[in-house]
């Protein structure tokens, strides 16, 4: 089970600096979709050539021209890339292939998928590297988890690594590892925390006790 640091709040060098009291306990670090969306993809570049140990995940949530967008993160050097479980299969299958050329991963977001297990399917099919269950911050704010999703497509997911984001904090990952994802996505949970490290250190040592 690997962690995966989301930044989605802060600018490159602020960014840079968190990575900095956490890096020791994370595989992964995401830039998030509103940093993609406020610098660009250098904000990519520059996180990996800060921590080239780390992976990089671009949050560019892809809903179409799944080649080019994988092909322009890969270069700026992201390991891997997200697409939404709600575009066409033809964005998905665009965005593997070219992955594959680079030798990068492509972690596909249900966000707003309504149909979780049927999509879940259909998606574990087009042989992406990861299917993420995610409750977003606008249903995040409404009291909504994706806890009870993780089972869910767990149980129809043959091929595809698993993934659970959204409001992930040291109190509920227990709940949440219990599931067992192959990746667990925290942003607010660690960049929001008093103590980041301590934080970081704790929710790595639940994931490898798993
Ligand atoms: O993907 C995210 C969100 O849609 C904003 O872009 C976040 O990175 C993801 O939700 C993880 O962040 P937290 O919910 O703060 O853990």
């Amino acid at each position: 089970m690997k962690l995966q640091l989301a930044l989605d709040l802060v600018n490159i060098p602020d960014g840079i600096a968190l990575v900095r009291e956490v890096e020791q306990y994370v595989d992964i670090v995401e830039i998030g979709t509103p940093i993609v969306i406020n610098e660009g993809l250098h904000a990519v570049r520059a996180m990996k050539e800060a921590f080239p140990h780390l992976q990089v995940l671009a949050d560019l949530k892809v809903m179409d021209a799944g080649g080019y967008e994988v092909m322009k993160a890969s270069e700026a050097g992201a390991d891997l890339i997200t697409v939404l479980g709600a575009s066409e299969d033809s964005t998905i299958r665009g965005a593997v292939a070219e992955a594959r050329k680079h030798g990068k991963s492509i972690l596909v977001d249900m966000i707003a998928v309504k149909d979780l297990e049927q999509r879940a399917r259909e998606v574990d099919a087009l042989g992406v590297d990861y299917i993420c269950v995610h409750t977003g911050y606008d249903l995040q704010a409404e009291g909504q988890n994706a806890f009870d999703d993780l089972r869910r497509i767990k149980a129809v997911v043959k091929q595809a690594k698993t993934a659970v984001a959204g409001g992930i904090k040291l109190g509920t990952l227990p709940e949440v590892v219990a599931a067992q994802p192959d990746l667990v996505i925290v942003g607010g949970g660690i960049t929001g925390a008093d103590d980041r490290a301590a934080t970081a250190a704790e929710m790595r040592r639940l994931i490898s006790g798993a």
